[in-house]
């Protein structure tokens, strides 16, 4: 058992607290200019005095995924005309996420999967999925895992299986200072936690050797 399944319980896990209060935007605002002369740099100079509304901004697009909840993105399923019993697989989604001890870019790729039980998702919402969860604080096991346990909370299928290799800037720009290091991880649920030839079979589909 992981350490991450415990917080896994729920597939949003790592939403604000009830009794957490959002700060206003100015608050935030504010929050970013005193981060501006932390570093020792002028906050109202011509080219800075707009940054803190500019980064609060593009915190509401980069931390989006709040506001998503994949159990609805995948509420809307297809009943398969044809039994369609072979593997789903969604392959190569970039995505962008941030790493919660660094606040640092995790730039990265999911490969999804599953295999269908009796209804099938417009595939586009496996990538709505992915991007739900990217765009938070994260680290790369709980959302390895979160993207695979929606998928079996929701369309119950017989197996679920999630790769995501990425690049961590906090390891490559800061820090450690390693460049081209991927970090690689998996979630294997049903059938593909179970069967290894299905195993296999998806990881040829993604291209590694299993
Ligand atoms: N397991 C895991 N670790 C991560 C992830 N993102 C960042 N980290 C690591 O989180 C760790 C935080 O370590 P700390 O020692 O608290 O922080 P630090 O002093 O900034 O560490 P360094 O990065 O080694 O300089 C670092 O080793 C990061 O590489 C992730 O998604 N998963
Ligand atoms: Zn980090």
């Amino acid at each position: 058992m992981s350490p991450y399944d415990n917080a896994l319980a729920k597939p949003q896990s790592n939403v604000l607290p009830a009794a957490h209060r959002k700060p206003t935007r100015e608050q935030a605002e504010r929050a970013v200019r005193t981060l501006i002369e932390w570093i020792g740099e002028d906050p109202d100079r011509e080219g800075l005095a707009d940054t803190p509304a500019r980064v609060v901004r593009s915190y509401e697009e980069l931390f989006g995924g709040y506001l998503y909840d994949p159990a609805d993105i995948l509420a809307r399923t297809f009943e398969e005309v044809e039994a369609y019993d072979e593997i789903v697989l969604l392959k190569g989604v970039r995505f962008e996420s941030f790493c919660e001890h660094h606040m640092l870019p995790i730039i990265g790729t999911a490969h999804v999967a599953y295999f269908p039980r009796d209804r099938v998702v417009g595939i586009s919402k496996l990538a709505r999925v992915v991007d739900a969860y990217a765009r938070r604080m994260q680290i790369q096991e709980r959302l390895t895992a979160q993207i695979a346990n929606a998928i079996q909370d929701v369309l119950d299928p017989v197996g679920v299986a999630v790769v995501i290799e990425s690049e961590h800037h906090c390891m490559s720009t800061r820090g450690v200072h390693k460049h081209d290091v991927g970090m690689v991880t998996t979630r294997m649920l049903g059938c593909f936690k179970d069967d290894a030839e299905r195993r296999r079979e998806f990881f040829q589909l993604i291209g590694h050797r299993g």
